[in-house]
């Protein structure tokens, strides 16, 4: 009989709550979804259960304030925290979202020790540090969310100039999830063409520009706070990754140890995920622009780990 997994999710909010929809209409566990404000994790989750009939999942869902209910998970993923707002940097978000989210690891891994922690908060790699520090986990197990979204964005950009399918581009971004992150149009292709042979430069620097602000963009069009439907996807995909074992490359937020040059910090680089976590850091190579871009990114990150002392 197959095992059912059990998937909890911290923070109820836009990126969370959506989180819990796509992982129950692809039935990949039951799923926990918790935050602090009262009533609006068992409204959402009741909610959700009550779409299951018509969408036909069978997930059992359950919302709460605490933390009993997420004992044994195989996976959590961490959305908590505080959200930019329009003429914000996610690095205005350093201390408070770094409080929020060393509560919820202390909670979260008394009850999972065994999980998969996937943090979404931002700043995002700055709070995978937070993660691994406060868990003590194996650097396997503490994956963030980002380069998923931002490749998605930039193939979504790549689909549209191109009025071809999303489905036949690839694209990769490697390095922090902020400012200075480096999209690779050498890597990015279309039905296994690069866009180098596809694009002119002008419209490939317009894309990879559209990209590193990608976040930016959305904040500014919605103004109340972030994107979700994108990022809570692109979450999903590391969850059925790892929980089916698909041993997908997908560029995460892992924390290096002299890959790439880089010791001791989370960036954005392409993994092998799987049941174990990070089965593997592939490293390509890059031109020396794009190694010293990938180096400025993680100089970035650096100060934000700094800042937080650890
Ligand atoms: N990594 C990425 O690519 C990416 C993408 C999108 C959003 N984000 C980040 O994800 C975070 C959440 O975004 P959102 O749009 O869902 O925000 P949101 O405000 O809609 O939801 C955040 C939720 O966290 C809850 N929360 C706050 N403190 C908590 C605590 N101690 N324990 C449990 N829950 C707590 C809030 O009550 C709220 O419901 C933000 O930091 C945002 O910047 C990251
Ligand atoms: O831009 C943000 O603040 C949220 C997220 O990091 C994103 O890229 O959408």
């Amino acid at each position: 009989m197959a095992r059912r997994y059990k998937i909890t999710v911290v923070g109820a909010g836009n990126v969370g709550a959506t989180c819990a929809h796509w992982l129950a209409s692809k039935e990949l566990g039951d799923i926990v979804l918790v935050d602090i404000v009262e009533g609006v994790p068992q409204g959402k989750a009741l909610d959700l259960a009550q779409a299951a009939p018509i969408e036909g999942f069978d997930v059992k869902l359950v919302g709460t304030n605490g933390y009993d209910e997420t004992r044994d998970s195989d996976i959590v993923i961490i959305t908590a925290g505080l959200p930019r707002k329009p003429g914000m940097s996610r690095d205005d978000l350093l201390k408070t979202n770094a409080e929020i989210v060393s509560q919820v690891v202390d909670e979260a891994v008394k009850r999972s020790p065994n999980a998969i922690l996937i943090v979404i908060s931002n700043p995002l790699d700055a709070m995978c540090q937070v993660a691994l520090r406060r868990s003590g986990f194996p650097k396997q197990r503490v994956i963030g969310m980002a380069g998923v979204l931002d490749s998605a964005r930039m193939r979504a950009f790549i689909a549209e100039a191109l009025d071809v399918s999303v489905e036949n581009v690839t694209a990769f971004v490697l390095g922090g999830h902020g400012d200075t992150m480096v999209p690779l149009p050498r890597y990015s292709t279309v039905a296994g063409i690069p866009i180098t042979e596809l694009l002119p430069k002008e419209k490939i620097d317009q894309i990879v520009k559209r990209t590193a602000n990608g976040g930016a963009e959305i904040v500014s069009l919605l103004k109340t706070g972030s994107a979700y439907y994108a990022p809570s996807a692109a979450a999903v995909e590391m969850v059925e990754s790892i929980l089916k074992d698909k041993k997908k490359i997908l560029p995460c937020s892992v924390y290096l140890e002299g890959e790439y040059g880089i010791s001791g910090l989370f960036v954005g680089v392409p993994v092998k995920l799987g049941a174990r976590g990070i089965e593997q850091i592939i490293e390509i190579n890059l031109t020396a622009e794009e190694r010293i871009a990938l180096q400025k990114s993680a100089a970035a990150v650096q100060e934000l780990v700094k800042v937080l002392g650890l």
